[in-house]
């Protein structure tokens, strides 16, 4: 078996990549970043370092190469031969990568190639597969989009690893560090033809109950973790996890946003306690250098109606639930500043020229007046 892997970055070369070539599977990385391509077509293979309170030990992965992916005909030629695509390139960049995509799909299905073929995007974001289906598609006749649709699995999925740039080692520049915790799930009822057995790789009938699980706890209480911690002056979200103080209000954040995932998918509220507290142990650990500035990055794209601060919020609206606290986490997001996150910058220009209630109006499509009023309050309390 052949895959196309998009992003040859921490998680594609950290989790998505390893979990396929340790598989037996054929992994190509496409990418533009010429470097790790090169690297990659030369050594054909790459270190993984493991790192946790079990773990501290590396592996290699084999059976791989590099595409850049700039290369049209390179990347046309490639989607004829593979049987899974899958992606780990950022939210923002599916809409790029849709249209050689589209016309690799089509070029493959009228050259006569009608296996079945998976693709599978592995982002922070509900549902990220749909998202690229729906951008392939803005490229593609309605009766195109039909023959595609008779041969190509769009399959969602939830990823979980946390897996941090580190500096590179010299003497091994693909090698990557992770976690030793990691979760794959995907929808069962979207693939085309077989499942592939990847072990790793969990099934489900249930997605949205495990993307919401993940997205709502792991990336709320991260992104919490993050603005709070910048906002007390602490680099590293190990230092912000380890201040008491900050410790509780994150805790109390996903506490909130857990309500809301028992609620809509009758989660076991002890069960869900614990999956918390391993969570914040996670955030802890003391083997992985993670910046804040690298998990509060795109703080527009974090305030956004569907992501991991609204979309909870919007939910203890609806089952009307405590939401103070998360009312304060997106509070510390509009206090998020950095010069070299385009979207910090804007966030903090629209603050300064259009106010605190047109921004949150703006950015996080909230339209209730009463929760925006509390959310200005307690920003009003932290800007101080
Ligand atoms: N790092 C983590 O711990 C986790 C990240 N994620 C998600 O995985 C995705 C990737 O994140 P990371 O691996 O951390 O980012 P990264 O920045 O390490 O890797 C992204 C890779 O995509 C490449 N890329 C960018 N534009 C491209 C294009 N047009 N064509 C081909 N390649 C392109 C970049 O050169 C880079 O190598 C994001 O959606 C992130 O939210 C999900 C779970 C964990
Ligand atoms: O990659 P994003 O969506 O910017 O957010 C960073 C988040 O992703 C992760 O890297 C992995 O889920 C977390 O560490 C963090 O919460």
């Amino acid at each position: 078996m052949k895959a196309l892997h998009f992003g040859a970055g921490n998680i594609g070369r950290g989790f998505i990549g390893k979990l396929l070539a340790d598989a037996g599977i054929h992994v190509t990385f496409a990418d533009i970043n010429e470097t790790v391509i090169n690297l990659l077509k030369k050594q054909q293979s790459y270190s993984v370092k493991i790192v946790g309170d079990g773990a501290n030990h590396i592996e290699i992965v084999n059976n791989v190469d590099g595409l850049n992916s700039v290369n049209q005909d390179e990347l046309l030629a490639k989607i004829q031969q593979v049987d899974l695509i899958t992606t780990a390139i950022g939210a923002g960049v599916l809409k790029i990568i849709a249209k050689p995509l589209a016309q690799g799909l089509l070029a493959r299905i009228q050259q006569g190639n009608t296996q079945p073929l998976n693709i599978i995007a592995c982002e922070n974001m509900v549902r990220g597969t749909t998202n690229l289906k729906e951008h392939i598609f803005s490229h593609l006749s309605e009766q195109e989009q039909q023959l595609i649709s008779q041969y190509v699995g769009f399959v969602d999925s939830a990823v979980d690893r946390i897996v941090p740039p580190v500096e590179a080692n010299a003497e091994d520049p693909l090698q990557v560090t992770v976690e030793e915790f990691s979760e794959w799930i995907v929808d069962e009822t979207q693939f085309k033809g077989d499942i592939p057995n990847i072990p790793g790789m969990e099934q489900t009938d249930n997605l949205m109950a495990f993307i919401e699980r993940k997205l709502f706890t792991l990336n709320t209480g991260h992104a919490v973790t993050a603005y709070l911690g910048k906002l007390a002056g602490y680099q590293f979200v190990k230092q912000s996890i380890d201040d008491e103080n900050i410790k509780q209000q994150v805790k109390a954040v996903m506490q909130e946003s857990g309500s809301v995932l028992i609620k809509r998918y009758h989660f076991a509220p002890a069960a869900h306690a614990a999956y918390i507290e391993k969570i914040l142990k996670r955030f802890a650990n003391p083997y992985l250098q993670d910046d804040v500035d690298r998990v509060g990055r795109e703080p527009l794209r974090k305030l956004s109606y569907n992501d991991r601060l609204i979309k909870p919020l919007r939910g203890t609206l609806e089952y009307q639930l405590p939401h103070t606290m998360i009312c304060k986490a997106v509070a510390a997001a509009l206090c998020y500043t950095n010069a070299n996150d385009p979207q910090a910058v804007e966030l903090q220009q629209t603050l300064a020229t259009e106010g605190v209630m047109a921004t949150l109006a703006k950015y996080t499509g909230l339209e209730d007046q009463a929760i925006l009023t509390e959310i200005a309050q307690a920003y009003a309390v932290l800007n101080n």
